[in-house]
């Protein structure tokens, strides 16, 4: 059902004109002035503003400005009875969907509405969910709560551990909310160096980073207990600062730490966490979903096959997936999905069978790592080499690898190296 705020100083229009709307089975809320419908809506968000031109205090075009600033793509429809081509025009190419004139021809009206909330209504609303393949009632629970998170348009953080889907939760929640048609920015808070995040998130100007571009849309703060000090107090400022009522930028955060421990060591900001976690959703160990276990191996070997069009494996034989199914997944789903690759990989008959699975498991694929192991291994002993030729000075050490310094401290993040471990002491 869509909900349209009506703004006229016209108290007696105003009831009219929401009697005919909500005929039409719209929600409907309103305000008599302007400032009325910007309080409105930072309470309450809209699908569409029709709002009357002419008005004591800030007009129409004025509000449809603030409108832009604050909730960009939010459609507003403007009415006047003193209708002018030049309003009209000023009004159409400063972005207003549409200009009216009084008295409304209703059929015009409606037909209008229902073309602008066309436009911006979210698109694949029901494919959300089918991101996250589940069939444990665990689950099935935190998919019903994460759709009505996903319509509240608050901040969300998603706990879990590593690899148990914190970042397909997050697809699946930005696609299910109201900003689905726009852009899911996302930065992982533990990949980068401090000022380089700083950089990126907040700009040089505090105009041009993640921020300002999220304006309308989703940012996604991955690994958000990696966060500095200094950081968390960034963050904080600029969540008050944005986080009046309905949010400019809907952040989701994520962590594999226990943030309560975090907080409680003093290694998280208690102020800031409370910001962060207004709505939570924690994803359970793959270990404790183990009916989803088979679900998610035959999707991760569909994939492999899309992938890979030469892969001989079709499936797995019952006792290889009873196996799947009862071992213990530290790193959940994504190391379920890199066995399965590895057996995809190694398979030459059509049925990956109980033999190939327990080899796999207990790591002894033949003695022979996989090329992801074996490639790792070499990243991160290419990585220590050069630091201690550098003497963990990053600049040279990217340098010499070829490498700008962002990625080469990704690079070191993902092996968990820290530069300054190779410093000369004296
Ligand atoms: N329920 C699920 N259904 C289908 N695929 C899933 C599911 N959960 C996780 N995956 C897949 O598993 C892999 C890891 O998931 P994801 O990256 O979302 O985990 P994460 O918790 O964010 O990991 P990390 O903490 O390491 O960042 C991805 O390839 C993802 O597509």
């Amino acid at each position: 059902m869509s909900r349209i705020l009506l703004v006229d100083d016209d108290v007696s229009l105003l009831k009219l004109m929401s009697m005919r709307l909500r005929s039409q089975g719209y929600v409907v809320d309103t305000a008599d002035s302007a400032e009325g419908a910007l309080d409105r809506l930072r309470q309450q968000r809209a699908d569409l503003v029709l709002s009357d031109l002419r008005m004591t205090g800030m007009d129409g075009l004025a509000l449809f400005e603030r409108i832009q600033s604050q909730w960009l793509g939010l459609p507003v429809i403007i009415m006047t009875a003193h209708g002018t081509i030049p309003d009209a025009i000023q009004a159409t190419r400063s972005g207003v969907f549409s200009f009216l004139t009084k008295p409304i021809d209703k059929d015009e009206l409606f037909a209008t509405i229902e073309h602008a909330l066309s436009l911006t209504r979210p698109k694949q609303r029901q494919d959300w969910q089918s991101l996250i393949l589940t069939r444990n009632p665990q689950m099935e629970q935190l998919l019903i709560q994460a759709n009505s998170i996903a319509g509240m348009d608050v901040p969300v953080l998603i706990m879990g551990p590593s690899g148990s889907g914190k970042g397909v939760m997050t697809q699946a929640l930005h696609q299910a909310s109201s900003r689905c048609d726009k852009p899911l920015h996302a930065i992982n808070c533990a990949a980068l160096p401090w000022n380089a995040l700083d950089l990126q998130l907040f700009g040089e100007d505090g105009q041009s980073g993640l921020f300002e571009q999220a304006k309308g849309a989703t940012l996604f703060l991955d690994e958000i207990g990696g966060l500095s000090e200094s950081l968390q107090a960034k963050l904080l400022q600029v969540l008050q600062e944005y986080g009046q009522g309905i949010p400019e930028v809907r952040v989701i955060s994520s962590s594999h730490q226990d943030l309560v421990a975090a907080m409680e060591e003093g290694r998280f900001r208690e102020d800031l966490f409370y910001r962060l976690n207004v709505a939570n959703i924690t994803l359970p160990p793959l270990s404790a979903r183990s009916e989803d276990i088979p679900l998610l191996a035959r999707q991760a070997l569909d994939e492999y096959r899309s992938r890979h069009g030469d892969c001989a494996a079709l499936g797995f034989s019952p006792e290889a997936l009873a196996l799947l199914a009862a071992a213990g997944w530290p790193g959940n789903v994504r190391q379920l999905y890199s066995v399965v690759e590895q057996l995809a990989s190694l398979c030459c008959s059509p049925v990956i069978g109980a033999a190939m699975v327990e080899s796999a498991l207990s790591g002894g694929s033949g003695g022979i790592p996989s090329f992801n192991e074996a490639r790792a291994e070499f990243e991160k002993e290419y990585l220590i080499r050069l630091l201690r030729t550098t003497e963990g000075n990053v600049t040279l050490a990217a340098n010499m690898a070829g490498r700008n310094r962002t990625d080469f401290y990704k690079l070191l993040n993902r092996h968990g190296i820290e530069a300054a471990n190779f410093k000369s002491k004296g």
